[in-house]
């Protein structure tokens, strides 16, 4: 897929799209990429469960124009059609993030109102090579580097991302082929963003051979060893227990440093009975004090993520969350 060039033929897209379920909220910015999505999927033999959305951020005067479009050529289509509004506040820093936030909880919110278990987006493969980017220069560890998963499962709703292997120049392709117009967001080449300026650097990173594709490659070798790693932690944890939220504490520590990490992380998310986010420094910090403890017959108490974790000389290593808390433990 990513070595062939020109644009994604119907054939190609067909196949890419085959596996998203009758029921789909389609993401439309109306740029490029998420219109080749619209176009494709309203080609598929049975339209009637796709739905289309598309988030009016309010940042730029044009945006409720350019979704309107969005809903006529969805109308075109025989697709309906949603705008949610981003009306809140908007935050002065951090504005991507936030309106990257937002505009998941509205496509959420609304795929709840009508019984829709799954969102398409039209990421790409240069988007992914510059999630990769991005992120190594935040200091990302391994799970970061797997960058985007083509499918992931966030608050029961299902995330997908069918094109994530397809270069963006091949969608653009497509949509001039098939004659569907697009919009230009002049956001995506402004500087004050970081994943604009990482645009700009691609065509020097590619001159020595750092291309999107291998990026994406690495993305994919690097979510692959993520899994192993996370299903070796899930068994070790699993053989650990004792009772909930109490462990034998040897194989945290004889385990190698790796898996015991996400050991550790995987019982702070138990304990806290939900998705907590986890600085992998402090994980680090944890498991080193936690070793170093063990070796020398101490017991330790520490934080990480809100989850008290308790090394005792017993060899058990306790962690006290949430929602253990709230059960009085
Ligand atoms: N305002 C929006 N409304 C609905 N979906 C959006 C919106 N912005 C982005 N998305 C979804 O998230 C994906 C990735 O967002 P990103 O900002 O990278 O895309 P974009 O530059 O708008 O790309 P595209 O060419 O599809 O429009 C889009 O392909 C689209 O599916």
């Amino acid at each position: 897929m990513t070595g062939s060039s020109g644009p994604l033929s119907l054939d190609e897209a067909a196949r890419l799209l085959d596996d998203l379920p009758e029921r789909v909220l389609l993401a439309v910015s109306g740029g490029p990429d998420s219109t080749a999505l619209m176009g494709f999927a309203a080609r598929r033999p049975n339209p009637a469960g796709l739905v289309v959305a598309t988030v009016d951020h309010r940042l730029r005067p044009e945006s409720a124009r350019e979704a309107a479009e969005v809903a006529r050529a969805a109308a075109a289509l025989g697709l309906p059609h949603h705008v949610l509004p981003w009306d809140e506040p908007h935050p002065a820093a951090g504005l991507p993030a936030a309106a990257r936030a937002a505009r998941y909880r509205l496509l959420a919110d609304l795929s709840q109102r009508l019984g829709i278990g799954a969102i398409a987006t039209a990421h790409t493969l240069d988007d992914q090579a510059e999630t990769v980017l991005m992120r190594l220069s935040r200091g990302t560890g391994l799970a970061g580097l797997a960058g985007m998963r083509r499918a992931v499962t966030r608050d029961g709703l299902l995330l997908l991302r069918p094109f994530l292997a397809v270069p963006k120049a091949r969608l653009v392709a497509a949509c001039r082929a098939q004659g569907w117009a697009y919009a230009d967001d002049p956001t995506n080449a402004d500087p004050r963003f970081a994943r604009a300026r990482w645009r700009r650097h691609a065509p020097l990173l590619a001159a020595e051979g750092l291309t999107p594709e291998r990026l994406a490659a690495l993305a994919e070798r690097a979510a692959r060893t993520e899994d192993a790693l996370q299903e070796a932690a899930g068994a070790a944890l699993a053989g650990a227990r004792q009772v909930e939220g109490t462990y034998a504490a040897a194989p945290f520590l004889e385990a190698p440093f790796e898996v015991g990490l996400r050991m550790l992380a995987r019982a702070c998310e138990a304990a806290a009975g939900r998705p907590v986010p986890q600085r992998l420094e402090r994980l680090e910090a944890a498991l080193d004090a936690l070793r170093q403890a063990a070796a020398d017959g101490r017991a330790l108490t520490r934080t990480v993520a809100g989850t008290l974790i308790r090394l005792d000389r017993s060899g058990a290593v306790t962690f006290a969350g949430e929602r253990l808390r709230r059960r009085g433990r």
